[in-house]
């Protein structure tokens, strides 16, 4: 809008001026956004009437608010006895007696710490824009007294968009269908498909919270459920020993499910655990002691009996290639020490066979490090992924990345490779540059359960951002392990750390046991070479359909597998490093790979 001041002598205020002589030039285009909604001077008969001017000022404006400073009806009138006057008799519908209502960016940030770093977890800008309303006690209505529409950040139809505000589905019809599709299982991918197209943007978290709050509500009036569980979730400890162990009700099956099992003792294990964080489940009249009684003993021994039982015995009946034949698709100009590194660390862990699939100009070098690999030189022929097909029936578990580089032909092929794999149903250990064709192409490995990722803290990023649509939460790691592993359909995800974290969406489990302070390249790939050995090993045992329930393992396969290859990779590395110290290298940690095992299975 252009206005126009015409500047006159005048023993009036400057003020006064430019409110008598402002010269509209075209009056009708005055539309300044959301005036039609929220105006100085405005009268309300009731909070909920503002409420409603608000959400559609909020709408035209692209910005939210919340309450700041509020003082109710009672309030007030308390300070008017306080102060011997009379109370006001003001309508109920109003609520408050004045109320001021700041942009979301409004207020200054706390400090927590004397860092430098900008606390990102705020949305504090010291955004100046209110809106302020006291009632007129003459006329029993709210009056809009300020209105300052002045913000100090951007205000864009996209962010507004994915606020939480918004994206919360308010509207019942709309939430009614979300749930029914949930309810019949319709893939959370889909139902946000179909609301974006709605124009409703949701995240998938979002849809995930949701189907949560379902499986609470519809667990609140089960008793039997109550009774034989107990407790929601509990978790046990000794003091001063890292272990710990979280259980949680699973509601649909109606068991108790381990969640967390970190089972590092710095004493001696006896049957004794105390409980903590017991959390009943609701209207349950069960007390903590009998909660905590019902319950399995969680005893070191649970993690190491899993494993014990998924490990081949040695016997002279087996053939060659039961105990595993892995394929490793990886090796290019620059890179020949990783899918070495995987390649033998497969077979120092007890696999009988290890393949290579690489470049021709790679497959010399591999060669040379070692006459136990097989090398097959053909990522970049024009028929590898026929070359490949010949050679999977004889595979057991294929690792996809390590020193693949990212070369757009290759990657093309090992997309092609992956499908084909998948159609025979082997199992894939995705590593390093197969992660980056998997963030590029998510659906290659969507929904296909034998899948276990192992990503570093970098490439876990990139997929998280990539899957959830944004950075991983800085509060809980392994409830960011676990959604990403929920995004691919419940496959197994292993990420890789200072504590490294595997879950498949239903189970998380840690592993922050003794490695080395040396970060030297290469450790991946000794962990995706080792997983796919006890991959391999995990899955027969949970398939051998002659096992009785109870002797089948508490964790599933893939978890089991990446919780063993941590361990693995860390006691390696914690030997080595007693040995070589500052000079340890990931060859250092292969040799050790014998007195790892032996230690620790
Ligand atoms: N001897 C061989 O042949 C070996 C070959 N290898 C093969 O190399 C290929 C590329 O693998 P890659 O890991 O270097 O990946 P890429 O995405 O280029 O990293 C880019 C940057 O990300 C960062 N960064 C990385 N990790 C991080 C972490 N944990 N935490 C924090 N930051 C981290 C770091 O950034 P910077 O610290 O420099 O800022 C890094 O420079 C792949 O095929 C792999 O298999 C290796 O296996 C080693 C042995
Ligand atoms: N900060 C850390 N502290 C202790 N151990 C760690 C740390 N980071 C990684 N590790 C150990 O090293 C292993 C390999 O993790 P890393 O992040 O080095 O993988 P990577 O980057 O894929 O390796 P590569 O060099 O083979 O590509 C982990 O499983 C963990 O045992």
């Amino acid at each position: 809008m252009e206005v126009v001041v015409e500047a006159v002598e005048t023993e009036t205020s400057a003020a006064d001026v430019v409110q008598l002589h402002v010269k509209k030039e075209t009056p009708e285009v005055v539309a300044v956004a959301g005036s039609e909604f929220l105006r100085v001077g405005q009268e309300f008969g009731s909070f909920a009437e503002f409420e409603t001017c608000l959400k559609k000022y909020s709408n035209a404006t692209y910005s939210t608010w919340t309450k700041h400073n509020t003082k109710t009806i009672e309030a007030q009138n308390r300070t008017q006895m306080r102060k011997k006057q009379h109370a006001w008799h003001l309508d109920e519908a109003l609520v408050y007696y004045a109320v001021e209502v700041r942009c979301k960016h409004g207020g200054g940030v706390r400090r927590k710490g004397g860092g430098v770093r900008p606390n990102q977890g705020t949305l504090k800008l010291d955004c100046p824009a209110r809106i302020y309303l006291r009632a007129d006690t003459s006329k029993n209505k709210l009056v809009l007294k300020i209105l300052e529409d002045q913000h100090n950040h951007d205000l864009d139809r996209e962010t507004f968009l994915h606020l939480p505000e918004q994206r919360r589905l308010t509207s019942s019809d709309k939430l009614d269908l979300v749930k029914s599709m949930l309810h019949s299982g319709v893939k959370v991918q889909k139902i946000r498909e179909y609301l974006h197209k709605e124009g409703h943007y949701v995240k998938n978290k979002d849809l995930y919270n949701l189907r949560q709050k379902m499986q609470k509500e519809r667990d609140e009036g089960n008793p039997a459920l109550n009774e034989v569980l107990a407790v929601e979730n509990v978790e046990s400890h000794r003091a001063g020993c890292e272990s710990n162990m979280l259980l949680r009700a699973d509601r649909d099956k109606g068991v108790l499910e381990v969640m967390r099992l970190v089972s590092e003792h710095n004493h001696p294990t006896g049957p004794d655990v105390s409980y903590r964080k017991t959390k009943r489940i609701r209207n349950n009249p069960t007390t903590r002691k009998q909660a905590a009684e019902s319950l399995p003993s969680p005893r070191k021994d649970n993690t190491a009996n899993m494993v014990k039982a998924i490990i081949p015995p040695l016997t002279s009946e087996l053939h060659k290639g039961e105990a595993g034949r892995i394929g490793i698709i990886g090796g290019c100009q620059e890179y020949t020490g990783a899918p070495y590194f995987a390649a033998i660390s497969a077979l120092k862990v007890g696999a009988d066979l290890s393949h290579v699939f690489c470049t021709s100009g790679a497959a010399p070098v591999i060669k040379s490090y070692s006459p136990e690999l097989i090398v097959h030189p053909i990522l970049d022929q024009p028929d590898a992924v026929r070359e490949f097909e010949k050679w999977l029936p004889r595979l057991h578990t294929l690792v996809v990345g390590p020193g693949l580089g990212r070369d757009p032909a290759i990657m093309s092929t090992v997309s092609s490779m992956i499908t084909s794999s998948k159609a025979r149903g082997i199992p894939l250990v995705v590593d390093a540059d197969g992660l980056f064709v998997i963030t590029e192409s998510p659906d290659l490995v969507m929904n296909y359960p034998t899948t276990l990722l192992t990503p570093n803290a970098v490439e876990f990023q990139r997929l998280f951002e990539k899957m959830v649509g944004e950075r991983p939460s800085q509060v809980d790691e392994s409830q960011n392990v676990k959604l990403l592993a929920q995004c691919f359909g419940n496959l197994t995800v292993l990420r890789k750390g200072m504590e490294d974290i595997v879950s498949d969406g239903f189970t998380v489990i840690m592993c922050s046991t003794d490695g080395s302070p040396r970060r030297c390249g290469g450790q991946g790939d000794l962990l995706s070479g080792s997983a796919a050995v006890f991959y391999n090993w995990a899955l027969l045992k949970h398939n051998r359909k002659s096992d009785t329930e109870s002797s089948q393992p508490l964790l599933g396969p893939g978890v089991l597998a990446g919780y063993m290859a941590c361990r693995l990779t860390r006691e390696c590395s914690r030997l080595a490093f007693l040995d070589q110290g500052r000079s340890m290298t990931t060859s250092d940690m292969i040799t050790k790979i014998h007195l790892a095992f032996e230690t620790l299975f």
